[in-house]
């Protein structure tokens, strides 16, 4: 029966089945998604249904139809594909099961409380000030170059001051020095296999996500492993000046029937939630300002013009909330990178044959557990909403004022949805805020410290993003660029970032607070 191919029946999308049993059209979308979904979509009109690897995606494509998906009524159900994938590659609990079910609802409001509001401004106090602490242990302090991967210097210092963050640090005892803030060179090792044991796991994700059972990657899956056995609850109860976030979390997961490894593959998710997008993202948005002089002119005048109202500039960077918001440029520039490189798809399942209407008044007859699916990058590169789409442009999200620009028009009229590259309706990344803040944070120490810029051959030419992982989110780059970077001449006294040290919640009296 499941080799039987399906026919289209009477009020439904056109069918794309391809001409191979099982895989349909897998193929050709998986070669190039946005390619694939833009010709069907000239053949075919704003729905249809695609047949990829046994399964029947309907994508909507219209932009003005995607707030009737993502009002996500009572047959589109987001959870259902949501945590069966999850489950599958971090190896945790059935959370759609009753026995888990109102335990499951507790840890998602948990998200809300603890990434947005209030929280947040503590959450960014934190990340700032590891931010400058890792920043001051990496980085060169004389008058030289240093020389080094773009990439691999963005996810060096995005990882570690992520991760301080959100599950804290080790107490590694005072040190030889007897310096009790510096973390030793044990602690420091524990974090790089860390991030490598993430880089491993998180390189697999294509595969896991077309299917592969995650036994079947050994690497990705002994990391993972290893990563679980890091985030242990006996290990993380360890650890101070985590984020409310894992503590919330621990204590909820500790009142659900689990087993500890199984507590642990919720970290494990969260931790690849919290980090997968937001390395390939920083990186984007530091490659583009440095590889456009206006963008790199621009970014810098507003953080000197910002920091310097901030007193000392021989102290560790206090940044306030209306400082930070009023940081267009960096805004621009890092929206526009997410632009450019989100390639996310967001999915829902139809929990019954029901009829979608789109925008237009059409309507799409859906069978029941069908997938409905939407594709942001089709909006992101569509030349009518952003003329000339492929370019970076850094002051694409400015309007004349300067402020942010949110008046983006199709056929004439103004979208809701015009940058997609955190979801929508209830798929929204809870830690979307949080994530600008930190990269807003990482480029401007970066711009106020340092003298930064492409080595010249890679200046030149393009990078092009990494589309095997076109579905997951943003997109690395298919390689790693050279970057020469020395600290800044400001005064005689001022340098890197010296007093700062890595801070929990709470432990600062520096105030940074951000806008929702
Ligand atoms: C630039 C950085 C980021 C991007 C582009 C991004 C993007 C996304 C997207 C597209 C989704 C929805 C996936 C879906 O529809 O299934 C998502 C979900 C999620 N994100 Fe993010 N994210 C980023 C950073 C973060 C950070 C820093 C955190 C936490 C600290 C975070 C936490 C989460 C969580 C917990 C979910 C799952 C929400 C749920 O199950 O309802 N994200 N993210």
């Amino acid at each position: 029966l499941l080799l039987e191919p399906r026919k289209r029946r009477p009020g439904e999308p056109p069918l794309e089945a391809g001409w191979i049993p099982f895989l349909g059209v897998a193929l050709d979308y998986g070669k190039d998604p946005l390619a694939f979904l833009r010709e069907t979509q000239k053949k075919c009109g704003n729905v249809f249904t695609c047949k990829i690897a046994g399964k029947y995606f309907t994508f909507i494509t219209d932009p003005f139809s995607f707030p009737a998906v993502v009002r996500q009524g009572k047959n589109l159900d987001f959870h259902k594909f949501a945590i069966g994938f999850s489950q599958r590659v971090f190896g945790h609990a059935d959370f759609l099961a009753p026995v888990y079910y109102n335990g499951f609802r507790e840890v998602h409001s948990i998200f809300h409380q603890t990434l947005q509001g209030p929280s947040l401004t503590q959450l960014a106090q934190s990340m700032l000030g590891n931010l400058q602490a890792v920043l001051r242990q990496n980085l060169p302090k004389g008058e030289d170059w240093a020389v080094e991967g773009l990439q691999s210097f963005t996810n060096r210092v995005m990882f570690d001051a992520g991760y301080l963050t959100i599950f804290g640090q080790q107490d590694a005892g005072p040190s030889a020095d007897g310096d009790n803030n510096r973390t030793d060179n044990k602690s420091d090792l524990c974090m790089r296999q860390v991030a490598q044991h993430f880089l491993v796991f998180d390189r697999a994700f294509p595969e896991m996500a077309a299917g592969l059972p995650i036994h079947l990657c050994v690497r990705a899956w002994l990391a993972r492993e290893a990563l679980a056995e890091k985030l242990n609850h006996s290990r993380l109860q360890r650890n101070h000046s985590m984020s409310a976030l894992i503590r919330r979390r621990m204590d909820a997961f500790d009142s659900m029937p689990l087993d500890e490894r199984g507590k642990a593959g919720t970290h494990v998710s969260m931790l690849w939630a919290s980090q997968a997008n937001t390395l390939p993202a920083a990186f984007w948005s530091l490659y583009h300002m440095l590889s456009s002089p206006q963008a790199l002119s621009a970014a810098r005048a507003e953080v000197d013009r910002v920091v310097e109202q901030s007193g000392d500039p021989d102290q560790p960077i206090s940044i306030s909330r209306e400082q930070l918001d009023s940081m267009f440029v960096l805004g621009s520039i890092i929206e526009e990178a997410l632009r450019l490189s989100s390639a996310s798809i967001m999915i829902r399942v139809a929990s019954d044959d029901f009829t979608f209407t789109l925008d237009s008044g059409q309507t799409a007859a859906i069978r029941k557990g069908d997938y409905i699916a939407m594709y942001p990058q089709l909006i992101h590169m569509d030349p009518e909403i952003y003329p000339s789409p492929t370019e970076f442009q850094f002051d694409r999200f400015l309007d004349e004022a300067g402020q942010r620009k949110s008046e983006f028009y199709k056929n004439g009229r103004r979208l809701k949805h015009y940058l997609v590259p955190f979801g929508s309706g209830a798929s929204e990344c809870p830690g979307r805020f949080f994530a600008m803040c930190e990269i807003k944070m990482f480029l401007v120490l970066l711009l106020w410290h340092y003298d930064m810029e492409l080595a010249q051959s890679d200046a030149q030419h393009r990078l092009s993003t990494d589309c095997t992982r076109a579905g997951l989110g943003i997109l690395p780059p298919t390689q790693d660029v050279l970057v020469r970077y020395k600290v800044r001449p400001r005064s005689s006294s001022s340098s890197c970032p010296q007093q700062g040290q890595q801070t929990g919640e709470g432990d600062s009296d520096r105030t940074v607070e951000v806008t929702e």
